[in-house]
Formats: C-alpha cells, sequence, structure tokens
C-alpha cells in the first residue's frame, strides 16, 4: 500500500474491502437459499472481492486521486442499484448498501451527497428493470440479516472514529495555530519595540551630526544648510532676517587664568543662555572656538538689536561657579540684517562681523550694528 497516496484512498480501500467482505458473505447467504448460476456467483466474487482491488489501484494511479475516489463512489452506488435490483430487494442487504453508500457521498459531499447517492442507485435498479431482471422477492434469512447488521454497525462505528479522530487533529492544528501566531505577535511587538529604538538612535546621530558636542548649539554645517533655506524664505516673501555674532571676551584669559574646563564651562553657559533667550524659530549656533551666531528670520534690524542686548545682559548678570571662584564673562555682539547690509550669507556674515570688530574695538561688553563707513 502506498504511503503517500490520499487519506481518503486509503480510508475508503480499508472501508470498502472490509464492507464488501461482509456484503459477500451475506449475499452468499442469501443466494445459497435460491437456484443461483455460476454467473451471478461469478459476478458476486468479482464485485465484492475483486472490485475493492481495482478500485484502489486506480485511485492510487490517478492523477487526481481524490476525484477518482469520489467517482468511485458514485460506482459503488450504481452497483450496489444493480445488485439490489437483481437481488429482488432482500431487506437488510438493500439498506445496508443504500446507507453505506449515502453516508459515504454525504461525508464527502454534503447535501448533495445524498442526492448523487439516491441517483445513482436509481440508475442503477433502472437498468435492471429495463433489462428485465427486476423482481421483488426480499425474503429474510436471518444470518444474512446479521452480517449486514453486524457490516452497518462497524461501517458507523469507523464513520464516527474517523470523524472524531479527524475532529481532533483539526483541534490540535488549531492550537498550535494560536501558539505560532500568539508567538508571531511577540516577535512583532519585539521588532516594533527594536524598530522605535532605532528610529530614536536615528534621530540622535542626526541630531549630533548637526550639533556641536560641548555646547549643543547648532554646528556650522547646518547652519549653512537652515540659513540658505531661511534666506530664500524671507527673500520670496519681502521678510526682514538678522544675523547676531557674539564672541566671548578676553576668553583666552580664562582660560589661560582658570584652565581649559573653566573655558568650557563659559561657553556652555552662553550657549544656554542664547538658546532661553531665542524663540524656536530661531538659529543658535557655535561658529568658531568662543564665536556664537544666531540667525533671527523675519526680525528687524531694531528687535535683533535689542535681543543682542538682552544676550549680553544676561551673561553680564551671572556668576559662574568654578570650584568656589564666581566666574564672569562678557560678550561683544555684532547685528546685521537683510536685506540692508547683505543679500547672501557671506555678505551678511561679512557685516556682522565688521560689527563685531567695531565692538571690539570700541571697548567690548557692547552690540554694534553694521554700518557701512
Ligand atoms: N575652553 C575652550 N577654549 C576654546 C575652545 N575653542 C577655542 N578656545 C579658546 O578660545 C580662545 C580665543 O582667544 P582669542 O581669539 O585670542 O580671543 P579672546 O581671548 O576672547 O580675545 P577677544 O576676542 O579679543 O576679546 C583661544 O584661547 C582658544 O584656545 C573650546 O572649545 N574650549
Amino acid at each position: 500500500m502506498p504511503e503517500n497516496s490520499h487519506w481518503i484512498v486509503q480510508l475508503n480501500y480499508k472501508n470498502r474491502t472490509g464492507s464488501f467482505a461482509l456484503l459477500f458473505a451475506a449475499i452468499a447467504v442469501h443466494l445459497s437459499a435460491t437456484d443461483t448460476g455460476w454467473l451471478l456467483w461469478a459476478s458476486l466474487f468479482l464485485q465484492f472481492l475483486v472490485y475493492p482491488h481495482v478500485m484502489y489501484q486506480r485511485a492510487v494511479r490517478s492523477g487526481r486521486p481524490l476525484f477518482t475516489e469520489l467517482n468511485s463512489l458514485l460506482l459503488d452506488g450504481l452497483l450496489f442499484g444493480i445488485w439490489i435490483g437483481l437481488l429482488g430487494f432482500p431487506l437488510w442487504i438493500s439498506y445496508t448498501m443504500v446507507i453505506g453508500v449515502t453516508i459515504n457521498l454525504m461525508v464527502f459531499r454534503g447535501p448533495m451527497g445524498f442526492f448523487q447517492a439516491a441517483l445513482a442507485l436509481a440508475i442503477g435498479v433502472l437498468i435492471v428493470y429495463l433489462a428485465g431482471g427486476a423482481h421483488l422477492t426480499p425474503h429474510h434469512s436471518w444470518l444474512a440479516d446479521l452480517l449486514c447488521m453486524l457490516g452497518l454497525t462497524l461501517y458507523l462505528m469507523m464513520v464516527g472514529n474517523v470523524a472524531f479522530s479527524r475532529n481532533l487533529r483539526i483541534r490540535e492544528t488549531r492550537e498550535q495555530l494560536r501558539a505560532s501566531e500568539s508567538a508571531l505577535q511577540d516577535a512583532n511587538h519585539a521588532l516594533q519595540q527594536q524598530l522605535t529604538e532605532i528610529n530614536l538612535l536615528q534621530q540622535q546621530l542626526r541630531d549630533q551630526a548637526d550639533r556641536d558636542p560641548l555646547t549643543g548649539a547648532y554646528n556650522r554645517r547646518y547652519l549653512d544648510v537652515s540659513i540658505a533655506r531661511d534666506l530664500a524664505y524671507c527673500a520670496r516673501h519681502q521678510l526682514p532676517l538678522a544675523l547676531i555674532l557674539i564672541d566671548i571676551d578676553h576668553f583666552k584669559a580664562v582660560n589661560d587664568q582658570y584652565g581649559h574646563q573653566a573655558g568650557d564651562l563659559v561657553l556652555t553657559a552662553l550657549a544656554d543662555l542664547l538658546s532661553l533667550h531665542s524663540r524656536a524659530s530661531d538659529l543658535v549656533c557655535r561658529f568658531g572656538g568662543e564665536e556664537f551666531l544666531v540667525a533671527l528670520p523675519n526680525t528687524d534690524l531694531a528687535t535683533a538689536t535689542q535681543r543682542a542686548e538682552q544676550y549680553r545682559c544676561a551673561l553680564a548678570a551671572i556668576r559662574l561657579d568654578w570650584q568656589g571662584i564666581q566666574l564672569s564673562s562678557s560678550i561683544s555682539l555684532g547685528v546685521a540684517g537683510f536685506p540692508d547690509h547683505g543679500h547672501d550669507m557671506e555678505g551678511l556674515l561679512r557685516s556682522a562681523d565688521l560689527a563685531l570688530y567695531r565692538a571690539k574695538h570700541q571697548g567690548r561688553n557692547r552690540v554694534e550694528v553694521f554700518a557701512a563707513s
């Protein structure tokens, strides 16, 4: 028996060989009470002892075993109809055949199977009738009836057992599916978390690429991209834009006197202060060593000058604690505005730098606005 043939083919083979053998015995008992010719005996032998094996070989060799098997069930019905007609409708034998064929087809085809079984049986009987062989002699033989009852009972028990084991298998499969689904959900959840972490890390990396690591202010690279965009926007909408260039006064002296780390403290404090006194749309950038630049889109010169003054006063007012020493610093600031003092980044920066230069030369700790001289 090939192991890889369809399970329905296997099942029907077992079912057919067993139940046909019992039917053979029942019909043999039934016929032994009558005067039966050798042809009928031979037919009985072929139908119930040889036919199941032929049908099985046919299904196994078929490219569509399930389809072939279901067709064989219809053929069973037709042949059973012929036997019922030929035997003169013996009660238990007929009943066993009708129930067997009907249940077999209904298992695989539902209610449609019932009608197909009824049709196949009826055609079988009709063939016998048309051939003139039909007669009604439903006499009883208790042994034949007993064999039929036994066969039918065994058959129904087997159908019930198959239904039970298939149902069990379905339940197990469903549970396995549920477990896999839950594992998949867990994996999906973990993946989502990893994705969120990756996004966060990417965002941090982007931020790090755009910012100065010491002060957290934006770096020159970011400024170049951002200011070009802001300038284009302000030019298109005829809005002002101001730059404030800021330089810490005598910063070298802080480093020399208190050390580089004290200088770092001043730089960080200034960056924090600039961010604190700026709008979200402003850009605070560390421009060089101790130089910062604030870009203020949509801000006129007067407002920018006020802001620069605000920065200056705020730094002058704070004292930074460095190892018990109170550090104080001042800044000089140069202010330039678009479009009056330059139309591009270079022009504006040059103007702001000149204003800063003047603030330094006029005594430091002051704000100067660019003025063409
Ligand atoms: N602590 C610290 N110092 C820095 C950093 N970057 C640049 N500097 C120092 O900043 C100082 C800048 O000095 P200068 O250009 O002479 O300017 P200044 O001493 O501020 O003098 P004025 O600008 O003329 O008032 C140098 O000593 C640099 O070493 C930094 O990241 N940390």
